[in-house]
C-alpha cells in the first residue's frame, strides 16, 4: 500500500471586500476575513481548505497544523484525533467568525474542518476522482443555491454608494431580489431579518411574494424575536414561507414557537453541534437543520448530520457566511453527495466582488441559480497564488483582525447594542 503523509501546512489569512449588509448584531465591515489552508504532502500534492479568519481561530489552526504534520492523507480519523488532542488544552474563546451570533458550535469541529477538506482534496487528487465521489458519489450534477437578500446601506459610511445601492424597505428588497435573480438565476430567496421591526420585515416578505409568486421564500432574523413576536410573524406569513429560520433564541423558545406556527422552523443557531441534536429532537424544536461544514467538522461529519436528520425526520438545508471559492467548491461537492439535502443552499457569493478570489477563475460559478459540481480531481479548483498574495496583503493593510459587526455599527450609532431578543 502506497502511503503519503502531510509534510507542511500553511495557513494564510485573507481579506476581501464586503458590503454594508445589516443583521441583528450590526453591519458587515468593509472587508470579510477568511483563512486559506494549504496542506502539502511527501508525494508533492497540495490540498486546499477555507475557514474563518478571526485571530483566535487562526492561532488554533496553527496549533492544529503543527499536530497534523506526519498524518497519512487517508487517515481522517487520526487527523480528527490529533486536532482534538491539541485543542484539549485550549482555553481561549471566541474567533468563530459569526460576530456573536453562534457561540455553541464545537471548537474542535471548527478547527478540524479546513484540514479535513484539504485532506479530501488530496485524496481525490491521489485517486484522480472528485471529492463528491469520495463522499459516496454525486446524486446531482448541479447544486441549487438561494438568493440571499440583506437590508443594506447604500454604501459604507463615508464612501460612495456601491453598485447594489440601498435596500431599507420592501421596495429596496424587491429591487435587490430582481437584480440578484437577473444575475444569478436563483430559484429561492432568503431575507436576512432581525434588522427592522417585524411588521416591516413581514411587509418585505409579502412584497417578495407579490413580485415572485412561485419562488420559495425564507426569513431569518437570527433570534431577534421573543416567542410571542415569532408566533405573530409565523401566523402572519402562513402559507408564504417555506421555513422560518431562528426566529427566537434557544431550543425551548424554538419549541414553543414551533407548536404555534404553521411552517417548519429552521436553525443554524440552536442546533450547531452533535450535542444539540438530542434535546432539539426531544423538544420537537426544529423542522430543518442548516448544516455548515465549517462548524460541523468538515464534509464527512456533515454527512453524519444528514443521516441524523433523515433518522429523525428533519429537513436539511445549508448555511453560509461570507466565503470564497474553496468553500463554494466544498459546499457543492457535499451537497451533490447528500441525498436528503431538501432545500436550495445558502450562499453569500453575490456579495463578493467577482474579481476577488483565491482560486483561478472558470472552475466554479453560477448558472440558473445552481453550481455545476466540479469534475476535476479533488475539489476541482486551483489556487491562484498571485491572488492569494493580493488578498493576504489586503488582510495586512485593512486593519481588521476579527469580524465585529456590532463594533462597526457602533462607529455610526454609539448607542447601538446587540440584544437578543430585540422585539
Ligand atoms: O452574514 C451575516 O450577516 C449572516 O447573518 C450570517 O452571519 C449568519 O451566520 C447566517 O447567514 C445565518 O443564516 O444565520
Ligand atoms: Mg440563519
Amino acid at each position: 500500500m502506497v502511503q503519503d503523509r502531510v509534510t507542511r501546512i500553511t495557513t494564510t489569512p485573507v481579506a476581501f471586500h464586503d458590503l454594508p449588509l445589516l443583521n441583528t448584531v450590526g453591519v458587515h465591515e468593509p472587508f470579510a476575513l477568511r483563512a486559506i489552508v494549504e496542506v502539502e504532502t511527501a508525494a508533492g500534492l497540495t490540498g486546499l481548505g477555507e475557514t474563518y479568519g478571526d485571530e483566535a481561530h487562526l492561532a488554533r489552526l496553527r496549533g492544529a497544523a503543527d499536530a497534523l504534520i506526519g498524518t497519512e492523507v487517508f487517515a481522517l480519523n487520526d487527523a480528527a484525533a490529533r486536532v482534538t488532542r491539541v485543542l484539549a488544552a485550549d482555553t481561549t474563546t471566541g474567533g468563530h467568525g459569526m460576530s456573536g451570533m453562534v457561540t455553541g458550535s464545537s471548537t474542535a469541529d471548527r478547527v478540524l474542518s479546513p484540514f479535513e477538506v484539504a485532506l479530501l482534496d488530496i485524496q481525490g487528487k491521489t485517486v484522480g476522482r472528485p471529492v463528491s465521489d469520495l463522499l459516496g458519489g454525486r446524486l446531482r450534477d448541479r447544486v441549487a443555491f438561494s438568493g440571499y437578500l440583506f437590508y443594506k446601506w447604500a454604501g459604507h459610511p463615508g464612501a460612495p454608494a456601491d453598485e447594489w445601492g440601498a435596500a431599507l424597505d420592501p421596495d429596496g428588497i424587491v429591487r435587490q431580489a430582481r437584480t440578484m435573480i437577473d444575475r444569478y438565476g436563483f430559484g429561492a430567496l432568503k431575507l436576512k431579518g432581525g434588522v427592522f421591526p417585524p411588521e416591516e420585515e413581514i411587509a418585505a416578505i409579502l412584497a417578495l411574494r407579490a413580485e415572485f409568486p412561485d419562488l420559495p421564500l425564507r426569513l431569518d432574523p437570527n433570534a431577534a424575536w421573543t416567542v410571542e413576536t415569532s408566533v405573530m410573524v409565523g401566523k402572519a406569513l402562513a402559507g408564504v414561507l417555506e421555513y422560518l429560520e431562528d426566529p427566537t433564541p434557544g431550543i425551548e423558545g424554538m419549541a414553543e414557537v414551533a407548536r404555534q406556527v404553521p411552517m417548519p422552523l429552521a436553525t443554524n443557531m440552536c442546533v450547531v453541534a452533535f450535542d444539540d441534536v438530542p434535546p432539539a429532537v426531544r423538544a420537537d424544536a426544529v423542522g430543518v437543520v442548516l448544516s455548515d461544514h465549517h462548524f460541523w467538522g468538515g464534509l464527512r461529519r456533515s454527512q453524519l448530520l444528514a443521516g441524523l436528520c433523515r433518522t429523525f425526520g428533519l429537513g436539511l438545508s445549508m448555511h453560509s457566511n461570507s466565503h470564497l471559492g474553496i468553500s463554494l467548491a466544498a459546499m457543492t461537492h457535499l451537497a451533490a453527495a447528500t441525498p436528503n439535502l431538501d432545500y436550495a443552499c445558502d450562499t453569500h457569493w453575490p456579495w463578493k466582488r467577482a474579481d476577488e478570489d483565491v482560486i483561478k477563475p472558470g472552475a466554479i460559478g453560477f448558472v440558473d441559480g445552481a453550481v455545476a459540481v466540479p469534475d476535476g480531481p479533488g475539489l476541482g479548483v486551483e489556487l491562484d497564488r498571485d491572488a492569494l498574495g493580493r488578498l493576504h496583503e489586503q488582510y495586512l493593510s485593512c486593519g481588521l483582525r476579527n469580524r465585529d459587526d456590532t463594533g462597526y455599527m457602533q462607529t455610526v450609532d454609539p448607542s447601538y447594542r446587540a440584544v437578543s431578543p430585540r422585539w
